[in-house]
Parts: structure tokens; sequence; C-alpha cells
């Protein structure tokens, strides 16, 4: 079985990639790693909705895969998914990417610049049909994400987006995960720990390794459930 880990930044997963072994660099951003009948890419992106899609566009454009991973931090707009949560996101939108109308923001299919129904989107949204059960993460709470070049650090701007698009979490690069999957109709996850609180900017308050420390943990999960349900 062929897998994909994709994460934005080499420390988001590098306690996954030293448990797994050493593996061998394919170039600067890709490394093969082969874990007991697994052989495992594992691509790093950079931050960012540009990058992973175009690190994606590229790796699929060269590779087949069996199952592609996303592991990343987010920031989370509820109290009750608090910093170090685990959570499988399943539903993306690309939350900044349309025009200022005044004080009002239209996304592209309000512009009508995207049919909201052209595939692989669901009324504008990504929406991830991959069954969880089959790789033991039935257990986490899915959410749905938004996507985002300029993060949230604002409570006025915090208020607007948390009315027009009601989201649990926040990242800077899942919605190009998964549009690059869908249109290749790959299987895949994207699971994301919380490192912060989406507020007024504090850095001070951000827990990176409490996030990184239990995703990996998550991580490591996946790929023994998928070696031992081969
Ligand atoms: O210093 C800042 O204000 C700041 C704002 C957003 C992200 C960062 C990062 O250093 C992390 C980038 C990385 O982590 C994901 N992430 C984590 N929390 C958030 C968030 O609240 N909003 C958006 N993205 C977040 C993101 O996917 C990046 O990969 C620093």
């Amino acid at each position: 079985m062929k897998l994909l880990v994709v994460a934005a930044t080499l420390p988001e997963i590098k306690p996954l990639m030293s448990s797994l072994g050493q593996g061998e660099a394919k170039d600067f951003s890709t490394k093969t790693l082969h874990y007991h009948q697994l052989s495992i890419d594992t691509l790093i992106t950079g931050v960012g909705l540009m990058h992973t899609a175009y690190f994606m566009g590229k790796v699929l454009a060269k590779n087949t895969y069996d199952l592609a991973l996303q592991f990343g931090i987010a920031g989370s707009f509820r109290k009750d998914i608090a910093p170090g949560v685990t959570v499988n996101v399943i539903e993306e939108t690309v939350a900044d990417l349309g025009a200022e109308d005044k004080d009002n923001f239209l996304d592209v299919t309000e512009l009508h610049l995207l049919p909201p129904d052209q595939f692989p989107y669901q009324a504008g949204k990504l929406v991830n049909t991959t069954a969880d059960s089959v790789y033991g993460v039935s257990a986490l709470k899915k959410v749905k994400g938004i996507s985002v070049n300029k993060a949230h650090g604002y409570q006025y701007s915090i208020d607007k987006i948390i009315l027009k698009y009601n989201p649990d979490i926040e990242s800077m690069e899942g919605a190009a995960f998964f549009y690059a999957c869908f249109m290749e109709r790959l299987p895949c996850l994207q699971i994301r720990a919380v490192s912060n609180y989406i507020e007024d900017r504090n850095k001070d308050r951000w827990n990176i390794p409490l996030a990184i420390g239990n995703l990996n943990k998550i991580a490591l999960k996946i790929i023994h459930h998928i070696t031992e349900h081969l």
C-alpha cells in the first residue's frame, strides 16, 4: 500500500517520521519511508494554499497513492475545541478568495466566478467523503474548516467570518490538499490538532508543542491501524 503523508512544515510530522525510521530523500521536499508493508512518501509543502497546491499537483502528477494524509496544526473558533484537541476536518472552504464590497466580503461562488456544484465542490464546499472508520479515526470529532491566506487575529473580522461560514477550525492549507486529492479521486484524511484559539492575536497563548505532540500520537495510531488491517 502506498501512502502520501503531507504537512506544511517538518516539525509538524518530525516525531512521526522518527518513529517510522530512516527514509531516503527523493528531492528537497519529499522522502520515501518503508514501514512494514507500507511505502510512505512524506511531502513538506511549506505554509499556505499556493505552496500546498503546487507541491500536491507535482507529487500527484508523478505518483499514484492509495491514501493521502494531511497532518497539521490549526486554530479553533470554538471554546469546546481547545488547544491540544485533535480533529478530522471533513469540510473546507477557501474563506478569503473573493472580493470586498464595502464592509462585506463576497466569495467566488457569490461573485458567480465558481459554479457552486462544479466538481469537486458541493454547494461551494469541499466535502471529504473518505470513510474514516477504515483508518481508525472514527473517534475523532469531525469538523468544518476554513482555509485562509490571512489568518484571523482581530475580533471584528472573526465575528464576521463566523457569521458567514460558521467554521470550527482554520488552517492555511486544508482546502488546497482536499482540492488536489478530490480532483485525483484519491481517498484522503485531513487531521489537525488545535494549537490556539482564534481570538485577538496573542502568540503567547498558543501551545504548538502540545498540538504537535497530540497530532503525532494520532498520526502514528493511524499508520499502525493501516498496517494491522492490510
Ligand atoms: O503569528 C501569527 O499570528 C500566526 C498566525 C497564523 C499562523 C501562524 C503559524 O505560525 C502557524 C502556521 C501553520 O499553522 C496552521 N495554523 C495554526 N493556527 C492557525 C490559525 O489560527 N489560523 C490559520 N492557520 C493556523 C496553519 O495551517 C499553518 O500551517 C502564526
